[in-house]
């Protein structure tokens, strides 16, 4: 809310003459944001110094990247632009990391926010501009208004701001939905219709994402169960809340925590098979004394598990029948939302055999692996899936094993000939892996054969006509391989019909997710797990190996457990990752209060790291390894 003028303008006459506001004058995460503010090294009346810009092209990138959260957030921006049309203002919508991506409103109020980079391509996290409803939404991820002069930076004093956070299914923030107005026109129900906005795009990703699983509806009424304005929960077939739209939270009281961590035991004091026993009508949900009424459509979804539910549940409830998952693309999906949208474009072309495939990633990030899966989610399942390695062949024997050959076609050639790896695709998936390292005679060859769709074997013969869907792979940047002579520009854009790219283990925000499938794979029979000591190590790990080398320590650490013991704990690591992980862990920041040089050097650690992650104060805390609380009592003092 916005705060009453005297003691706002109070407030920031203390603050710029003493540094400080006394307690109790403007609201505590305002003064929290002031403060993380000045520690981002900026001044009240000063602009916001080398803030940067996405070019056209960049803007681009970010927007192809977030297409989900963009495809879901256009048509709710639309609808938020009617209801604020005529009130001079914009209605914007940013990522994660605060980046600009999209407004839509109105015109002559854009040219005035375009002065103060309030556009698409500019950064407005809390490390570029201070406190502002986008960065400090983000920040806090919480809704909010940053209301005229409690902007930190004086020129963005004329504006009025309300935004809300929109977090993907399992809990992880996307993004922020924002209107930002002349604060002479402000109306406080601004908030209240940005929060609904986010509510809107939450509840539209969590439908395409968990369409097929276990939902359970809520609303405080029976009539508004199936509308946008319900709150929903998606649960596991073992028991688990494994999603949650923020309503769906706020109305059983918890927090996004408690994704993953959550029975439906602890969630409805019942368990799973009873919950879905009576069946898909409305129906009320007990709740405690002087609690307001709830009510709940519990849906049991498309799963393989058989639908129909006997009436009274089994006397032991089949919790150990493992999750099987749709298909080989779906079992992918563990959660991280940049790489399940990646997975949805790649369902869009899946039986588009036409469209040549390109994954891009590091080694080890699974490239290979989603290649199968794509074969073998698509209706070319029952045909061949050939995979050459091109890195791997010498170069003198490429072509042949690629094109085939006649016999006696060359010195050591097996006299009855070969089909060669393309005709041996016919019908499936060719798979070529490493397509950076084929030398360029090869090159022009493939792209001879990818025109024409026929295949001449070594040592002459008629072509034979060929048909497989092509995937390729490389971990270098194939542009930049074009770019230095050493990649043909007319085969690049052949092989591109849709590029792939695969995060880095680093980046993904499903290492617990992963870690229990690797677990799992590795002893499907025991029910292991980590210890938090070691996932905690293993988030601020930078995993240059990616999932191959997370799957080598799980196993290893797996091989060297006791029969009885059901825990990986630092012991069962070898040494080699844990000196690793101890050389690349300068996060922990010394306890507070502890000397002088040793806390500047702590300063300067939580500085670069809130600047890392765009002044997101829970994940600079999970990254520095201490609580949110400690980080802003050190950011304050
Ligand atoms: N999502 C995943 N779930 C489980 N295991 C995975 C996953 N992604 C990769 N792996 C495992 O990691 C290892 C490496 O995967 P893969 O060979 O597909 O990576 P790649 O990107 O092709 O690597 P390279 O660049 O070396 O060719 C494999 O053992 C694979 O099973």
């Amino acid at each position: 809310m916005p705060t009453a003028p005297t003691p706002l303008r109070n407030a920031r006459r203390q603050w710029l003459e003493q540094g400080q506001v006394e307690t109790g004058l403007i609201p505590e995460p305002l003064r929290a944001s002031w403060a993380r503010s000045r520690a981002f090294g900026l001044t009240p009346e000063g602009r916001p110094a080398g803030a940067p810009h996405a070019s056209a092209a960049q803007l681009a990138r970010a927007l192809e990247h977030r297409h989900a959260l963009m495809s879901h957030a256009r048509p709710v921006m639309a609808f938020l632009n009617d209801q604020v049309q005529g009130s001079d203002s914009l209605v914007l919508l940013a990522d994660a990391q605060g980046l600009l991506l999209h407004s839509t409103g109105d015109a002559h109020f854009a040219d005035r926010a375009a002065r103060v980079a309030l556009r698409p391509g500019a950064q407005w996290s809390e490390q570029w501009r201070g406190t502002n409803a986008i960065g400090t939404a983000l920040a806090e991820g919480a809704p909010l208004v940053v209301h005229a002069g409690e902007h930190y930076l004086a020129r963005n004093g004329f504006l009025t701001c309300a935004a809300a956070p929109i977090a993907d299914p399992a809990g992880q923030l996307l993004g922020v939905l924002d209107i930002s107005g002349d604060r002479r026109g402000y109306h406080r129900h601004t908030l209240a219709l940005v929060r609904s906005g986010a509510r809107m795009v939450e509840h539209q990703l969590f439908t395409a994402r968990h369409a097929a699983g276990i939902v359970v509806r809520l609303h405080a009424q029976a009539e508004g169960l199936g509308t946008v304005t319900e709150g929903l929960l998606a649960l596991s077939e073992d028991g688990w809340l494994v999603g949650a739209t923020t309503a769906g939270l706020e109305l059983l009281g918890l927090a996004r925590r408690d994704i993953g961590a959550a029975t439906v035991e602890r969630l409805f004091g019942t368990e799973l098979a009873r919950l879905l026993a009576p069946g898909t009508a409305p129906r009320p949900l007990p709740r405690g004394a002087g609690q307001p009424p709830l009510w709940m459509r519990v849906e049991p979804g498309h799963t393989l598990r058989p639908r129909a539910r006997p009436a009274t549940p089994p006397p032991t409830p089949a919790t150990d029948t493992p999750w099987r998952p749709l298909d080989a693309l779906a079992a992918l999906d563990t959660g991280d939302t940049a790489f399940a949208a990646t997975l949805a474009r790649a369902r869009r072309v899946l039986d588009k055999p036409a469209i040549p495939l390109l994954l891009c990633g590091e080694t080890g990030t699974g490239k290979d692996l989603l290649a199968r899966a794509l074969h073998t989610s698509s209706a070319r399942r029952e045909q061949p899936f050939v995979a050459v390695n091109c890195a791997a062949l010498p170069e003198t024997l490429i072509e042949a094993e690629l094109f085939g050959y006649r016999p006696g076609a060359f010195t050591g050639a097996s006299r009855h000939g070969a089909a060669g790896r393309i005709r041996e695709a016919h019908g499936g998936t060719l798979f070529l892996d490493e397509i950076g390292d084929m030398p360029l005679a090869m090159q022009a060859r493939l792209l001879r054969v990818l025109e024409a769709r026929e295949v001449t074997p070594l040592g002459g013969g008629a072509p034979v006509a060929v048909d497989f869907r092509l995937v390729c792979a490389s971990h270098r940047q194939l542009r930049d391989e074009v770019a230095a002579g050493r990649f043909r520009e007319d085969l690049y854009y052949r092989l591109n019909g849709l590029t792939l790219t695969l995060p880095p283990l680093r980046e993904r925000s499903d290492l617990a997710e992963l870690v229990a499938r690797l677990l799992k794979a590795e002893a499907p029979d025991r029910a292991l797990r980590v210890d938090s000591e070691v996932m905690a190590q293993f988030s601020r790990y930078r995993w240059p190996g990616n999932v191959r080398q997370l799957a080598n320590v799980v196993r290893t650490g797996v091989a060297l457990l006791d029969d009885g013991e059901d825990t990986l704990t630092l012991a069962q690591l070898g040494d080699e990752l844990r000196e690793a992980i101890a050389s690349a862990r300068p996060s922990a920041p010394p306890p507070v209060g502890g000397p002088g040089d040793l806390r500047e050097q702590t300063d300067a650690r939580i500085r670069e790291t809130l600047a890392a992650v765009g002044g997101n104060v829970s994940e600079a805390a999970r990254r520095l390894g201490v609580s949110r609380n400690t980080l802003y009592r050190r950011i304050r003092d």
